[in-house]
């Protein structure tokens, strides 16, 4: 394949971009121009907030083609249009032969949780030390067992006494990986909803996968009260889920949040008082896990 690139301004991007789509590229991709360089800018808000402006100032506009003739032939019709003015050809030059599949696969190695407690992609052979295992390869949903949030979700189910997890409810489940971890650890009953579809169609791939029993759904499947409730999303989302998700914690039950930042860790507090009492749990890389529990 032959990749032609080019530096564009804010205002062509699309133009650019449309143009070398009807010139029959494979593939039309943009990045920032000036990432990895003081001019980086970042092009995404705090969840539920605009981003702070719609393009970067100047792009990289990559288009794929099939070989050197189609790639040649559309740097050619582009340099005379018009809207062409103030853009520039970067290269035009070959993509070098990858085993994406290999490459892929290389950049997820198994994860311990704890030193017991592993989440193992399927290529690969399970650790020894593994006495208790998650197998997941990456896919569409959120939850490898990389980010720290979903390793601190895990960890203090890994850390819960023997027979004390009960009814479970994964809210927000992404692969299913807080269940999965759920059920291993002996949740009796386990549900696990979330607002996306792939992400209840993921779960249920790899719940199977696991051999563990997992009912998965729609936020509406989730009913009644647990002894366990997991929700690893964003601080906005948990705040207005806050009457929702402590309405499902049974008298004695545990809820546990992640997904959310150490600054934000008293407005969370906030959030919660009229229902529960949260407090700290533990923290990794600016992350940090609440829990709270209801009297019994
Ligand atoms: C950070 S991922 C967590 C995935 C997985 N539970 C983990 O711990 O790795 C958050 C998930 O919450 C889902 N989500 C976001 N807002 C939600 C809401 N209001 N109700 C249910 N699910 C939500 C997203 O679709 C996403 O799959």
């Amino acid at each position: 394949m032959f990749e032609l690139s080019l530096l564009c301004p804010e205002d062509r991007v699309e133009t650019i971009s449309e143009a070398l789509d009807a010139l029959d590229a494979l593939s039309v991709s943009v990045e920032d121009a000036d990432a990895q360089t003081e001019a980086e800018q970042a092009l995404f808000g705090e969840p539920g907030m605009p981003a702070p402006k719609e393009g970067w100032n100047r792009s990289r506009v990559i288009a794929l083609y099939p070989d050197e003739a189609a790639a040649t032939e559309a740097r050619d019709l582009l340099l005379p249009q018009d809207f062409f003015e103030g853009c520039k050809i970067l290269a035009l030059k070959p993509v070098p032969e990858q085993d994406w599949v290999r490459l892929t696969q290389s950049q997820f190695e198994p994860v311990d949780i704890t030193p017991e407690f592993w989440i193992v992609p399927t290529w690969h052979e399970l650790p020894e030390q593994a006495k208790v295992s998650i197998r997941l390869d990456p896919g569409l949903a959120f939850g490898t067992g990389t980010h720290p949030t979903t390793r601190m979700c895990l960890r203090w189910i890994a850390r819960q006494p023997k027979g004390t997890l009960g009814r479970t409810l994964d809210y927000g489940c992404g692969s299913g990986i807080l269940a999965i971890g759920a059920a291993k650890f002996g949740a009796t009953d386990v549900d696990a909803v979330d607002i996306d579809p792939a992400a209840v169609e993921s779960t249920n791939y790899n719940t199977s996968a696991n051999h563990v029993e997992v009912r998965a759904g729609l936020p509406d499947a989730a009913g009644g009260e647990y002894q366990t409730v997991l929700a690893n999303i964003l601080a906005t989302p948990l705040k207005v889920l806050a009457p929702l998700l402590c309405g499902r914690v049974q008298a004695g039950g545990n809820l546990v949040l992640a997904g959310i930042l150490e600054r934000q860790a008293d407005e969370l507090k906030e959030a919660y008082a009229p229902y529960l009492k949260l407090e700290v749990a533990d923290s990794e890389d600016g992350w940090i896990l609440m829990t709270a529990q209801r009297a019994a």
